[in-house]
């Protein structure tokens, strides 16, 4: 069984970023999670991205990224992008084959390449979808592992922060990415301290650690309170550098969310210097990783109970998770109501 919470019809239209109409906003990019996947094109003036990521057209559902001036889009070696004066979306697909590395760095590089050229060097939020994600490759290293050697690489190279991110399975071949950026000084990087961050991870889980920081706040040039966001990584059983309760669905969603918890707690975000409380965070769109089908229900009864805002949409992808030992992993867009005075509780 494969199951997308109510709020979420055939084909939603989840409108991000601005969060406005987006039938009455300029577009910068549809991710169309449906039955088949491709690269990207532009299509109308904005990047159309399918990623096969469901088991039937019925749960299909589009990512929306609205823009909030006029757009322009482009190509870049493999690269496809659009963007507006605040932020860039750029997209790609890497055909499988017999590994990973070389053209996930190669890939990587284009991309710094393209956002310090357009002026968007604040790199904010990535998504890595990859097909056949914990299968060997041609050398016998897990796919996973492979892309991450490559991505690290390239981050090392262009001196460059790690964002949040997701990197999971999708049921397609190749690798399927996209991602954002902003002007420079917009996003803050932010870690969990109950979690080792995930590039200091020691070797055992891959020669190069995975690039990517547990959430990343972007601070809206000129924007009002409405309009900050936080973007939380793909979240998972993980504490220190270990996954918890292996096998056990259940334990390991009120762990993952636990995680989420004490990340987005005032105190820690307070760390980083990001001051909101936890009251005026509103999740706007959360997606759910979820490894065996027959486990969607019960992740769907504890996300639903702790994702309680009518407002939020959530949406549960039935695909592989970045370590095998992982069941479920959870992920989720909040944009901070407008703040009145702030003190941490
Ligand atoms: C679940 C974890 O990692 C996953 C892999 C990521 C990546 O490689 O980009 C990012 C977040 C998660 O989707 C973790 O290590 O905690």
């Amino acid at each position: 069984m494969f199951h997308i919470s109510d709020r979420m019809t055939d084909t939603t239209v989840a409108s991000l970023l601005e969060g406005r109409d987006a039938a009455g906003a300029g577009v910068l990019a549809n991710v169309r999670f449906g039955t088949y996947g491709a690269g990207p094109t532009l299509a109308g003036g904005a990047v159309e991205l399918p990623i096969h990521m469901t088991h039937g057209r019925q749960h299909e559902f589009t990512e929306t990224w609205s823009a909030a001036q006029a757009v322009t889009t482009g190509r870049y070696e493999e690269l496809v992008y659009a963007h507006d004066d605040e932020r860039l979306f750029c997209a790609g697909y890497i055909p499988a084959s017999g590994g990973y590395a070389r053209d996930a760095e190669r890939a990587y590089s284009h991309i710094f390449e393209l956002t310090d050229q357009l002026g968007f060097p604040d790199l904010f939020r990535m998504w890595n979808y990859l097909g056949s994600i914990n299968d060997p490759n041609e050398s016998g290293m897990e796919t996973y592992r492979d892309f991450c050697v490559g991505r690290a690489e390239a981050f090392a190279f262009h001196g460059k922060d790690m964002p949040a991110a997701t990197g999971a399975g999708s049921l397609g071949d190749g690798l399927s990415f996209y991602l954002l950026s902003g002007r420079m000084g917009s996003a803050t990087h932010i870690e969990n301290p109950h979690q080792v961050p995930a590039y200091r991870y020691p070797v055992r889980y891959g020669p190069k650690a995975p690039s990517f920081a547990r959430a990343t706040y972007l601070a809206q040039a000129g924007g009002n309170g409405e309009s900050q966001r936080l973007f939380i990584s793909g979240t998972a059983s993980i504490i220190g550098h270990e996954t918890q309760h292996v096998g056990d669905v259940e334990a390991q969603c009120y762990v993952a969310l636990s995680n989420i918890d004490q990340l987005i707690s005032a105190a820690n975000l307070e760390r980083h210097d990001v001051r909101i409380k936890r009251d005026d965070l509103r999740f706007d769109a959360v997606k759910v990783y979820v490894r065996r089908s027959t486990d969607i229900p019960l992740v769907a009864s504890r996300c639903a109970r702790y994702f309680d805002d009518r407002e939020t949409s959530i949406a549960y992808l039935n695909v592989d998770i970045c370590r095998s030992d992982l069941l479920v992993e959870i992920e989720a867009i909040a944009s901070v109501r407008a703040q009145q005075g702030y003190t941490v509780e």
